[in-house]
């Protein structure tokens, strides 16, 4: 195979984005929440270290997800029937998903759950 240059590169990595984006309902519904956790980041002027961890999180959501949809892809290509090792693939990787969403759901609520209920307090007087 020809060697590609770097720009190629990144364009085919970016097109893996975009696949993802087009073809996993979950990859646009992290996507969207990716968005709103960091919009809330910026509204309630979360500390550097804070940041850090809303970062890791949502990052590591949606490399999963890219990941997942990766698997997904390669194991349909190889293996289009049942098979026991098709199975454990796609559910391993759905698994990383999961373990990575619960750690975005933990993080979220150690950063955002006290801003919100000032803000809310604030709010409702
Ligand atoms: N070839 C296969 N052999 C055995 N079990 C499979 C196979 N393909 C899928 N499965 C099972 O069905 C589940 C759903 O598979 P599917 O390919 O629909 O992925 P999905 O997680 O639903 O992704 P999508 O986001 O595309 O809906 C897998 O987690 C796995 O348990």
């Amino acid at each position: 195979m020809k060697r590609r240059s770097w720009g190629q590169v990144f364009l085919n990595a970016l097109e893996g984005i975009a696949y993802g984006l087009r073809t996993q309902r979950n990859v646009r519904v992290h996507t969207g929440v990716a968005i709103l956790m960091c919009a809330a980041g910026f509204f309630f002027h979360i500390s550097r270290t804070d940041w850090m961890f809303v970062l890791t999180a949502v990052f590591m959501v949606l490399v999963t997800e890219l990941m997942n949809t990766a698997v997904e892809a390669a194991v349909d290509l190889a293996q289009p029937d049942i098979h026991p090792l098709a199975k454990a693939a796609k559910d391993t990787a759905a698994g990383a998903v999961l373990l990575a969403a619960v750690f975005a759901v933990i993080i979220g609520c150690i950063v955002f759950l006290k801003p919100v209920l000032t803000w809310l307090r604030v709010l409702l007087g």
